[in-house]
């Protein structure tokens, strides 16, 4: 067997939840890739890297050390190597949290409790959380917002949390729903072992729109810049997702934990804008079990929020989920905006902000 059927195995039985038999073949497709002439190609520094982060995440500390310090000896310079050295050497409390390996623990968490309440209803905001809240027309002082000013509504204002209020129209929604429906997939959530992976943590379809093939995608940005001042230049593709009956995305953050794993070249999700294409006739709604809400969809408005902190840290109070269709189905399009490009829209305050939000951020 090759390193490779080894590397494949190992994958297979992550997926299958068996993790001390992917420990052992990972393990084995390491040694016998290290006995490979080219071990010191760069692309195979990103399977030796997978591998480190794995075993990390199943507990193989010393191995996971091994195998980063192996690669940190041949290039100093890799992310992730460094990445698993750091959490390694890193006291357990003071760790950052990783994604969820064992999604049965986490669904016998007081977060997933609060998620599930906060969905069916039983939390809502408190009269003191609701009570600095407003709406109001928001023009951002842009031209044209003066004459067809947008209806906000906020829902938290730190983290600041919003609805645009009939954003985009019933013929835009149906062109980009037409555009999307051929090219809808089951959607997948990021992995640490395959990088992205189906699971019943995310149970919808979707499609990735360049925003350059209609124009209409294209005014989703624009009206967002307009009304939010960031730049949009570059972007994450719109993502357009589908739930049907039972479809739902349990709690996670929009903003890149890992940061090596950041789209190249645009950064981080600095904010997330989600946008309804329909109205779903019972559940579906998009929770926030930190800030104690959900928003009901309705079609043609638009959620908007910020996942990051000013410093760019991610702001963990903004985990969200969407609750499970009871009846109907949902349609939704992503857009989410990159920090590369935002150094004077959203520039750094002289405080540092994003301490705040540290006590959320949980290790499931
Ligand atoms: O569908 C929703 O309401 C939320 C979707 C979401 O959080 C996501 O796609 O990242
Ligand atoms: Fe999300």
């Amino acid at each position: 067997m090759t390193w490779q059927d080894c590397f494949v195995l190992g994958k297979q039985l992550f997926h299958l939840e068996e993790y001390n038999h992917t420990k052992m073949w990972l393990k084995e497709s390491m040694q016998r890739l290290s006995r490979e002439p080219y071990y010191r190609d760069p692309h195979t520094f990103d399977y030796v890297e997978d591998v480190a982060k794995s075993l990390l995440n199943l507990g193989d500390l010393e191995t996971a050390l091994k195998l980063s310090d192996d690669v940190l000896s041949l290039d100093p310079t890799r992310s992730t190597a460094k990445y698993v050295k750091n959490t390694i050497l890193t006291p357990v409390g003071e760790r950052k949290p990783t994604l969820t390996t064992n999604p049965s623990y986490y669904h016998q968490t007081e977060e997933f409790e609060t998620y599930k309440k906060v969905c069916r209803g039983e939390i809502t905001a408190s009269p003191t959380q609701l009570r600095p809240l407003r709406c109001r027309y928001e023009t951002n002082n842009h031209p044209y917002r003066l004459i067809a000013p947008l209806k906000l509504e906020e829902h938290s204002l730190d983290p600041l949390v919003v609805t645009f209020h009939d954003f985009i129209d019933d013929t835009k929604i149906a062109t980009i729903k037409y555009m999307a429906e051929p090219r809808m997939q089951r959607s997948t959530v990021r992995d640490v072992v395959t990088l992205s992976k189906a699971t019943d943590f995310r149970i919808s379809k979707n499609a990735w729109l360049g925003y350059q093939e209609h124009d209409y995608m294209l005014g989703m940005l624009r009206d967002l810049h307009d009304i939010t001042g960031l730049d949009v230049t570059r972007c994450e593709k719109l993502q357009v997702a589908n739930y049907g009956l039972g479809g739902h995305y349990e709690p996670h953050w929009d903003f890149y934990l890992d940061t090596e794993r950041m789209p190249e070249g645009l950064g981080n999700r600095i904010a997330t804008a989600i946008f309804y294409l329909s109205e779903v006739e019972q559940g579906g709604a998009t929770a926030f079990p930190n800030l104690k809400f959900a928003i009901k969809p309705k079609k043609g408005n638009v959620l908007f929020w910020y996942n990051l902190h000013r410093t760019l840290e991610g702001d963990y109070r903004t985990r969200h989920a969407a609750c499970p269709v009871l009846k109907g189905s949902k349609w939704i399009a992503n857009v989410w905006i990159n920090d590369i490009t935002q150094p004077f829209t959203r520039p750094c305050l002289l405080h540092q902000d994003d301490e705040i939000s540290k006590p959320y951020a949980t290790i499931v």
